[in-house]
């Protein structure tokens, strides 16, 4: 238990952990106050039994239970409300952490991981974790204090009841030891079937459209519900591990009462222990174990944050991308990919590819679908590493770079546009988080998307909703774009919308575009024609490797996929030319 409550602290950063600390001490002084009550009793049991009951005494007596009731309210009060805060604070601060963290994975971590893991650990278990860290701390902490004080405290009157109080205590921490374990076997299957419920609920809602589109509701109903029935069976299985361990728990601390009890009274008829002394023990046999007992069920709680603390360091532990990254600013932005290959687990996507992109030109990539293109792209930003080969940005290898420093030189217009449930300025403006309202309205007009955000009810204070699902599709392309105009960097990747947009948005689109690409090196992964044709060099990604590179003119002027798409011969090809 002490193990996993030092995890627990270390897990929290020194600001909190501080106020851990500090709300124990303040613990200890309150289990001395909550002790002063015997003191208390016994000075009254004696007043009474050899009847010299004086205002003295009578003051005396309600000094102690006055400074223990009082006392104990006042630290009580400071102390739950450090331990709270310290808990919610080591949640929030760890949910940011987490977040913070996510951004310098490689992408491969989200492939293996489901979403439903790192939902899980980020919501419910970083809840329970502070939760009920916050209360076992406090009733686990508190309980044994106490009840070491007053045990303790117990030495001054009789040496034996002391001893037995201290052999209650052995005793109790012995059996809770294997309570704990027997909750531990059960714990991985709550965790897990939290896990798998929180994934399958994120898949229903995300894929809901497709749910209805086909009428599957009730195939994934049953799967949604047989996924609550596991968690279920797996929380009410974690309790009934614990409820008949807990009842024998309590039943050793209501029987070390009576045993004191018991003790006493042979002590005083055989004449080895005074009547007042005998009286003040009986009373405070079923008083000293309370705090244990309660204790006692929180106790099995512990083994929840220790496993919470333990996934979440497994997220925190994952290795960063750019571990050993440099804050780079290269005096160009060429880019070369040197035998380049990529494959996903082992398949193979990117075959050896060499490649030059002069910076301020303009690079269209064409192909098959799945031929290799939107990998191509997201090696060059490092999305993902190489699996051999490098790519160079400035002469300096990608790796080379610290993330930010990396960032810095790409702006992304991806076709799925992802917007945040947040205004519509806020939205441009993580572009460049400091901007004006006047240039995200500049960045706006550029991206041609002020005419209609202004016709919006709020204009550009509309709160979108979550992933932008109250706006177009080419609405969300040109906010994208407004994004990346403001952000303003010298090398932009951009996913050629080839959907969502109607002839009207597609004018505007290009348009948007035009304005954001001007002057930059620009990577494009290319649908129509429009494009190509005037790109630098044009790229035809076919299982992988280059398959053709050139203009469009020497492009056509050769047999080979860029020719047979575009003059229509081979109509199987499905990358598509407007
Ligand atoms: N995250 C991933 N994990 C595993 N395989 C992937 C992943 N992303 C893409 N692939 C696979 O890699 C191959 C190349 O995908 P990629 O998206 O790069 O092709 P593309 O040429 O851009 O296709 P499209 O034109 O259809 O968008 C595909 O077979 C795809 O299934």
């Amino acid at each position: 238990m002490l193990k996993i409550l030092m995890k627990f602290f270390k897990f929290c950063n020194e600001e909190n952990r501080k106020k851990f600390y500090i709300s124990i001490a303040l613990g200890v002084i309150d289990a001395i106050f909550a002790g002063m009550k015997i003191p208390a009793a016994y000075f009254a049991i004696d007043a009474i039994v050899n009847n010299k009951i004086t205002v003295n005494t009578f003051l005396l007596v309600m000094g102690f239970m006055l400074l223990s009731t009082v006392g104990k309210m006042v630290i009580n009060r400071f102390y739950q409300m450090l331990l709270t805060e310290g808990g919610y604070r080591t949640c929030a601060g760890k949910r940011i952490e987490i977040g913070e963290h996510l951004r310098y994975l490689p992408m491969g971590y989200f492939n293996d991981t489901s979403l439903g893991h790192i939902t899980s650990v980020t919501t419910n278990t970083l809840e329970q974790t502070g939760d009920i860290a916050t209360r076992a701390i406090i009733l686990v902490m508190q309980g044994t204090i106490t009840t070491l004080i007053v045990s303790l405290g117990m030495f001054i009157f009789d040496v034996r009841i002391g001893l037995i109080c201290v052999a209650v205590i052995l005793v109790f921490f012995i059996f809770n030891h294997f309570t704990n374990k027997s909750v531990e076997k059960v714990a991985p299957e709550k965790i897990e079937s939290d896990k798998d419920m929180v994934g399958v609920i994120l898949e229903f809602i995300q894929g809901i459209a497709e749910i209805r589109n086909y009428n599957i509701i009730a195939m994934n109903n049953a799967r949604l519900n047989k996924a609550i029935e596991r968690k279920t069976k797996a929380d009410i299985k974690a309790e009934i591990a614990a409820i008949p361990l807990v009842g024998v728990q309590m039943l050793i601390c209501k029987l070390a009462g009576v045993v004191i009890a018991g003790a006493s009274i042979s002590f005083y008829l055989n004449g080895s222990m005074k009547l007042t002394y005998c009286i003040t023990m009986m009373l405070c046999a079923f008083i000293i174990f309370e705090s244990l007992d309660l204790a006692g069920t929180y106790t099995a709680l512990i083994r929840i944050i220790g496993k919470g603390v333990d996934m979440v360091n497994e997220i925190m532990e994952v290795e960063e991308m750019d571990i050993n990254g440099e804050e780079i600013h290269p005096s160009n932005r060429d880019i070369h990919l040197d035998h380049v290959s990529f494959a996903y687990e082992d398949r193979t996507i990117i075959d050896d590819v060499t490649l030059d992109i002069k910076e301020k030109t303009t690079t269209a990539i064409v192909g098959p679908s799945g031929g290799g293109k939107t990998t191509l792209t997201s090696l060059i930003a490092r999305f993902w590493d190489v699996k051999s080969g490098k790519v160079t940005l400035g002469g300096r290898d990608v790796r080379d770079y610290s993330f930010d420093s990396l960032m810095e030189n790409f702006s992304f217009v991806f076709q799925r546009v992802y917007l945040f449930e947040d205004t519509i300025a806020n939205n441009i403006r993580f572009g460049r988080p400091e901007a004006s309202i006047d240039e995200v309205m500049a960045a706006a007009k550029k991206a041609c998307c002020h005419d209609f955000i202004m016709a919006l009810p709020d204009g550009y204070e509309t709160v979108v909703g979550e992933g932008g699902a109250t706006l177009s599709g080419g609405e969300k392309q040109r906010i994208a774009i407004a994004r990346a105009i403001m952000k303003d960097a010298p090398i932009i990747i951009l996913d050629e919308a080839t959907a969502n947009v109607d002839p009207e948005n597609e004018k505007e689109l290009t348009e948007a575009i035009e304005n954001l690409t001007r002057e930059k090196t620009i990577i494009m992964i290319a649908h129509r024609l429009k494009t190509v044709r005037h790109a630098d060099q044009i790229l035809v990604i076919d299982k992988g490797k280059i398959v053709q590179q050139g203009k469009h003119d020497e492009l056509m002027a050769q047999d080979g996929i860029y020719k047979n798409f575009v003059s229509g011969r081979k109509k199987a090809v499905s990358w598509k030319i407007a």
